[in-house]
């Protein structure tokens, strides 16, 4: 284990997994010869097990200086020496033991037969996505860039063959409503399993990840799971993991000291990988961006910047870029994000109360001590109360702080709307008891801005009021998003911020519904702009399956339910007006 952690820390995949890396990056670049560009995912390449010795598929992989083979002669070469993409994981519906067609107690405020009809087609999807590591992945690691899990695992759906870390949050959330609490746990398990490892949750279950993670929504989970189960053990089981955890995003590269105009300095998170070169998952996208720049230095800083915004879970986005029209000016590390932040405390109430759950007071008082200076941290730099948002916050690119600490200026605050400006709202459903993090009147301000903000949509809120291309931008809408700011919205206190989180969730179960009746597939994202339209952009073609598109539609369900008179088609209007 030891090994395998400093390796992450130091950028570097553990030594057993470079070589096959470097190989499947030949590959890779050998198979864009060969096939073109035309519907190419380079992602499959570095997701190829190898069924033979390595030195023999490097031998007769052509070399670079060598005319392509033809694309026969490449599926032939690839048929010879791998096995294909995902099929170290083998699919697990037979083994799922906690899967019941109809659950008992099963999302008992949907009353519309067609609501109820789908919602139990969404809940059997999770045979669709359950997986197990095959075996012989533990057995020869050297053979496979999927990691090892324990137990059993349920991934997004289509390229994403894999765990990936907070798209398991909402997953979880989908399986507790689906009742099948052996699955949740057995998820966040695996999680705990791979910071026991790595000393933190890499951004997905493949050894090309382990040089970043994501938004850190482990305690999120355990909790989830400890409130439907009442288990204490994964509590005591998870716990050190958590610890860990929280230190790899409050230290080193992680963290951020601002000196307010009081001279109180605040300690903050932001995204930063360990990684200068292509991501290997893009590494053709990545090489060909990087090509509009000369030095190998600058190429290495993109690089780096591009692998933080994929930490971010926001691959790509304006938010990470000085021009929202050129990607080669990703600043993702010189960003204080939001989200980010609000997760990190989230994470140190949670650990607070665990501690006390399982009898460490001490423990508890410092986690709690350690929120209450973040609550603070956020609400200096990071609110804006003009806009009644909160912001993102630019840090100087020029290297411009004393002793590591950064001097707070109010023209920093990035004043460019996000959906990420109304996450903290989420806080207003779990505050473990502690004071809340925005009170009613603070929550009915943050929505006023909200309904003001342009995001509001026919079907769901846009990520954000900017057309880019990339795909967290205008006009996609995330589930993830989705969720977050309607579950603060509904626990503020106010009732008109509820009616609004259930006119938010009724347009985005909609256009959940109208997309998978036109195509028989969940979405990974939707445009916000018509309702039933799944969205797109980015780098890879738009995916269904989709693990947490079910968990958000089967959690909207269970916290709104569905009256047996409303209308789920998509020629149905909200109940509520949207926009203020
Ligand atoms: O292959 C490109 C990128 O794909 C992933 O990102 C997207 O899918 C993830 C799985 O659903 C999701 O967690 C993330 O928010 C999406 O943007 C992957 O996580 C990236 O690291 C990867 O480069």
């Amino acid at each position: 284990a030891a090994p395998a952690a400093a390796a992450a820390r130091s950028g570097e995949e553990p030594t057993t997994s470079t070589a096959l890396i470097g190989l499947l990056l030949r590959v890779q670049s050998t198979a864009l010869r060969a096939l073109g560009p035309d519907g190419f995912d380079p992602k499959r390449y570095v997701d190829l097990p190898l069924s033979t010795d390595a030195r023999a598929a490097a031998a007769a992989l052509p070399s670079p200086d060598k005319p392509p083979p033809s694309r026969a002669e490449m599926e032939r070469y690839l048929a010879r020496y791998f096995g294909a993409a995902g099929s170290d994981l083998v699919p697990a519906a037979a083994e799922l033991e906690d899967f019941e067609a109809e659950p008992r107690g099963f999302l008992p405020r949907v009353r519309s037969r067609a609501a109820r009809a789908w919602a139990l087609e969404v809940h059997a999807l999770w045979r669709l996505l359950a997986r197990r590591v095959a075996r012989g992945v533990a057995e020869r690691p050297e053979r496979h860039t999927l990691l090892p899990l324990p137990r059993g695992v349920v991934v997004p759906g289509a390229r994403f063959r894999e765990v990936y870390y907070w798209d398991s949050y909402w997953i979880v959330r989908g399986l507790l409503v689906s009742k099948m609490y052996y699955s949740a746990k057995d998820t966040v398990l695996n999680l705990v399993h791979l910071v026991q490892k790595y000393g933190f949750v890499p951004n997905g279950a493949r050894s090309y990840y382990i040089n970043r993670s994501q938004p850190p929504l482990l305690s999120s989970m355990v909790l989830e799971v400890y409130e439907a189960t009442g288990d204490v053990k994964s509590v005591r089981e998870a716990f050190p993991s958590l610890l860990k955890e929280h230190s790899f995003w409050t230290s080193e590269i992680h963290s951020v000291a601002i000196r307010d105009n009081r001279g109180h300095v605040h300690n903050l998170s932001r995204y930063q990988a360990n990684w200068n070169r292509p991501r290997p998952e893009s590494a053709t996208i990545d090489e060909e961006l990087a090509s509009k720049i000369n030095s190998t230095a600058d190429k290495g800083k993109l690089y780096h910047q591009i692998a933080s915004a994929a930490e971010s879970g926001w691959d790509f986005s304006s938010r990470w870029m000085r021009n929202s029209t050129d990607m080669t000016m990703l600043a993702t590390t010189y960003i204080v994000p939001v989200d980010l932040n609000t997760f990190i405390f989230k994470m140190e109430l949670d650990i607070a109360s665990f501690a006390k759950l399982i009898g460490d007071n001490e423990t508890s008082e410092k986690f709690l001590e350690a929120s209450k200076a973040r609550h603070i941290a956020i609400d200096s730099i990071l609110w804006n109360s003009e806009m009644e948002q909160w912001l993102d916050y630019w840090l100087p690119t020029d290297g411009d702080c004393q002793q590591g600490v950064y001097q707070w200026k109010s023209d920093s605050q990035n004043r460019d709307t996000f959906a990420s400006n109304f996450i903290p709202l989420w806080l207003n459903a779990h505050h473990s008891g502690s004071v809340q993090f925005a009170d009613t009147a603070k929550s009915e301000r943050v929505m006023a801005s909200l309904q003001k903000s342009g995001l509001l949509r026919a079907a769901g809120i846009a990520t954000s009021p900017t057309r880019t291309g990339q795909q967290w931008d205008f006009p996609n809408g995330w589930p993830p998003l989705q969720h977050l700011i309607a579950e603060g919205l509904l626990h503020s206190g106010s009732k008109e911020a509820a009616r609004l989180a259930e006119d938010i969730a009724t347009r985005w179960v909609r256009t959940n519904y109208g997309a998978y009746k036109a195509t028989g597939k969940m979405h990974e994202k939707y445009d916000v702009e018509a309702c039933g339209k799944s969205g797109g952009g980015g780098e890879y073609k738009p995916q269904t399956g989709f693990g947490w598109t079910n968990g958000v539609v089967l959690s909207f369900l269970e916290e709104f339910g569905w009256p047996q008179h409303k209308g789920i088609d998509c020629s149905r209007r909200g109940e509520v007006g949207l926009t203020g």
